[in-house]
C-alpha cells in the first residue's frame, strides 16, 4: 500500500526558491500543499541560493497545516543529491521528483532519501515521495511510476514538458492532454495514490482557467499544481459541493446506517439504489463540503 493518507490535495501551489517575499508569505494564501521550487523557476546561477533560502524557510516560517513539499532538480543534474539532503534535514513532507520516466528513477531518489533520513536521525520512511510525469515515456509508465514505493503520495502531469515532448503545444480545450490524463488518472487510482493535473500558466484568463478545473474535475483528479495564489479559491470553488449534493450525500449515508442496523448492505432511497460505492462517494462529499466549510463537524449545513 503506498503512502498515501486521506488528506485533501485540491491545491498545490508552486512558489519559486530564490523568492524570499513569496517564500515568506505562501502560507497566508490556504493552499493545501505549498510546493517549493527548486527546479525549473529557478537559474542555474541560484540553485545552490535557492536550496539554502527554502531550508531556511522551512526552519522559521510557519505555513499551518499545509503540506509541505518540494520539487528538486532533475536526477539528471548535479543539484538533486544536495537538494535531497538539505530538504529531509529540514524536514519536508514530500519530495516531488520531475521528469519522472520509470519507477527506477524514483528507487533511486528513495536510496538518496533513505541514507538522509539515517544521517539525521529521522525515522526511516517520513518523507513521501511524489513523481511529475513530462514525457511520453513518462506517460506509458504511469502504472510503474505510481507505484514504484510505499512512500509515494501521487503523480502528477506537467503539461508544458509533456506537450514540448509530443511536438504539439497547450490548445484551449485540451485535447492534446487527454490521454495523458486519462494515463495518470487511472495508474494512481490503481495504486492508491492522488492525481495531480497540470499547472494553468496564463493567471488572467479566469474563464479559461475555470474550465480546465471543471474537466479536471469531472475525471477524477484530486487537485490542480497551480503557479499563482489567485488560482487556489477557484480550484475550492470548483471542488466545493452544492447544497443539493450535499444533501444528497446526507440522506445517502443515514439510508447506509439504517441498512446497516437492519443489518442489509443495500436499500433503495427515492426509488435509487445505494450501495457501498454510493455511500463512499458521500462521504467524499461531506469531506469536501467540510474542507471548504460549508457544514459544521456534525455536517450541519452553514448560511
Ligand atoms: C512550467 C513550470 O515549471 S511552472 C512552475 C514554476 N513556476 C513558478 O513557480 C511560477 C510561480 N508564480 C509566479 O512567479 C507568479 O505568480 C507569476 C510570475 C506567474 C505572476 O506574478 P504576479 O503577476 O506578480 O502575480 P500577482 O500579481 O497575482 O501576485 C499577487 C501576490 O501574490 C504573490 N504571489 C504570486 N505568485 C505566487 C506564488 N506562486 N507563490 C507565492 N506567492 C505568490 C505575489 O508576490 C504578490 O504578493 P504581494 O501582493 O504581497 O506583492
Ligand atoms: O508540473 C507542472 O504542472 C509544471 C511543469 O513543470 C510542466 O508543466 O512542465
Ligand atoms: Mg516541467
Amino acid at each position: 500500500m503506498a503512502a498515501t493518507e486521506e488528506r485533501l490535495r485540491r491545491t498545490m501551489m508552486f512558489v519559486p526558491g530564490n523568492n524570499p517575499a513569496m517564500l515568506k508569505d505562501a502560507g497566508i494564501y490556504g493552499a493545501d500543499s505549498i510546493m517549493f521550487d527548486l527546479e525549473d523557476a529557478v537559474s542555474l546561477a541560484e540553485k545552490d541560493a535557492a536550496r539554502i533560502l527554502v531550508y531556511e524557510a522551512l526552519m522559521t516560517q510557519d505555513y499551518g497545516n499545509a503540506e509541505l513539499v518540494v520539487r528538486i532538480n532533475g536526477l539528471d543534474t548535479k543539484f538533486w543529491e544536495n537538494d535531497v539532503i538539505a530538504m529531509v534535514k529540514a524536514g519536508i513532507d514530500v519530495i516531488r521528483l520531475p521528469k519522472t520516466e520509470s519507477a527506477a528513477m524514483l528507487q533511486q531518489l528513495e536510496e538518496k532519501i533513505v541514507a538522509a533520513e539515517k544521517q539525521f536521525d529521522i525515522p526511516v520512511g517520513t518523507t513521501h515521495m511524489m513523481a511529475a510525469i513530462e514525457s511520453a515515456k513518462g506517460v506509458l509508465n504511469a502504472a510503474e511510476i505510481a507505484a514504484a514505493s510505499e512512500r509515494m503520495i501521487g503523480i502528477a502531469l506537467s503539461a508544458e514538458d509533456y506537450t514540448t515532448d509530443l511536438k504539439t503545444h497547450r490548445y484551449p480545450g485540451g485535447a492534446e492532454l487527454e490521454f495523458a490524463r486519462n494515463m495518470i488518472l487511472n495508474s494512481a487510482r490503481a495504486a492508491g495514490v492522488a492525481a495531480f493535473d497540470t499547472v494553468f500558466t496564463n493567471t488572467d484568463d479566469v474563464v479559461g482557467f475555470k474550465q480546465e478545473t471543471e474537466h479536471i474535475h469531472q475525471l477524477g483528479f484530486d487537485g490542480k499544481s497551480l503557479v499563482n495564489p489567485r488560482q487556489i479559491p477557484m480550484v475550492n470553488a470548483v471542488y466545493a459541493p452544492t447544497d443539493k449534493e450535499i444533501i444528497n450525500a446526507k440522506n445517502v449515508l443515514a439510508a447506509i446506517e439504517d441498512a446497516r442496523i437492519k443489518g442489509s448492505g443495500v436499500i433503495a432511497m427515492n426509488g435509487q439504489m445505494v450501495d457501498r460505492p454510493v455511500a463512499l462517494r458521500a462521504q467524499r462529499v461531506m469531506k469536501l463540503a467540510k474542507a471548504s466549510g460549508l457544514v459544521d463537524e456534525d455536517g450541519v449545513i452553514l448560511d
